[in-house]
């Protein structure tokens, strides 16, 4: 694929976007983007250099591949009637929550070649994780070419479309539930003195190093836990009131809503 295209360029496209750029994928001037904002315009052009323009149809008629990062109400209206512009060989790919596989080929054709992946907004710094599925018009070269884009800026696993719903409880919205612990755990050690710039970087710094020994040691996070915990120390202080109050109930139950939001999206 030598020229990709962004249908919406917000949060999740921009993001996407600086993560391509950063990993040196493809250039500036291989990626258009459209996008019927122009504040949002301004800032992709100005930040990353790409093409950019106000007409869909523009991305649609230029690229190899287009990847649609619109609402998901918004993608049928918008799109629908630019339907027929997209070709047989080109890789429509959507990051739209809950916006099925047969919707999309129903707006575009059960002949055209469909990619649906949940992404999630840490590719703007080169760590995200996206869920990847497709329809069977993709090869496995064209899937694998689009999994290594996904992986230019983090990490990517196929699924199967059944999991999408999961993948977006977890880790399509799954940022904003770490950044929710991290704002609390600053406003902790505000409360404790601690003046507040100082206190986001000691939160995330933790946040990070923890996730990290998740990955890197491949131990199980309740003995990861259990390391810190020493007997009648500091920790197991904080554990009890936190088990108390119903952490991981309540983390378990807002993905379960969070999953089942994106279950509801696709009625
Ligand atoms: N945000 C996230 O963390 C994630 C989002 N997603 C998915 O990504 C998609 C986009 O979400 P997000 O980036 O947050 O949304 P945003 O609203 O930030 O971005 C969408 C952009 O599309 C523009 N737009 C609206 N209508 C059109 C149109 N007809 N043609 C071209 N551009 C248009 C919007 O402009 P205007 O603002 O003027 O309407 C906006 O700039 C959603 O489907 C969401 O489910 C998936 C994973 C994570
Ligand atoms: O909140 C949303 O609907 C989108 C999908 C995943 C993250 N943000």
């Amino acid at each position: 694929m030598k020229t990709l295209g962004f249908i919406g360029g917000g949060n999740m496209g921009s993001a996407m976007l600086g993560g391509i750029i950063k990993a040196g994928l493809l250039k500036s001037e291989d990626i258009t983007v459209a996008d019927l904002s122009q504040a949002a315009l301004d800032k992709v052009k100005e930040a990353h250099g790409v093409n950019v323009t106000t007409d869909s149809a523009d991305v649609i008629k230029n690229c190899d591949a287009f990847i649609i990062a619109l609402k998901p109400h918004i993608v049928a209206p918008a799109l629908k009637p630019l339907a027929e512009l997209v070709r047989e060989d080109q890789l429509i790919i959507s990051i739209a929550a809950g916006k099925q596989i047969c919707q999309l080929e129903e707006i575009f054709g059960s002949d055209k070649k469909i990619v649906r992946i949940m992404p999630n907004t840490p590719a703007l710094v080169g760590e995200g994780m996206a869920g990847i599925c497709s329809n069977k018009n993709v090869s496995a070269e064209e899937l694998d070419e689009v999994k290594k884009i996904f992986e230019s800026f983090g990490e990517a696993e196929i699924v199967t479309e059944k999991l999408i719903d999961a993948v977006t409880g977890v880790s399509g919205s799954g940022p904003a539930y770490v950044f929710m612990f991290i704002e609390a755990m600053a406003d902790a050690a505000v409360l404790e003195g601690m003046p507040r710039p100082q206190a986001y970087k000691f939160a995330a710094q933790t946040v990070l190093g923890s996730a990290k020994m998740v990955m890197e040691t491949g131990m199980h996070p309740g003995a990861l836990k259990d390391m810190v915990c020493s007997p009648a120390g500091t920790t197991i202080e904080a554990v009890k009131v936190l088990e108390e109050k119903g952490l991981r109930a309540a983390v378990i139950e807002a993905i379960h809503e969070c999953t089942k939001k994106s279950i509801e999206l696709s009625k």
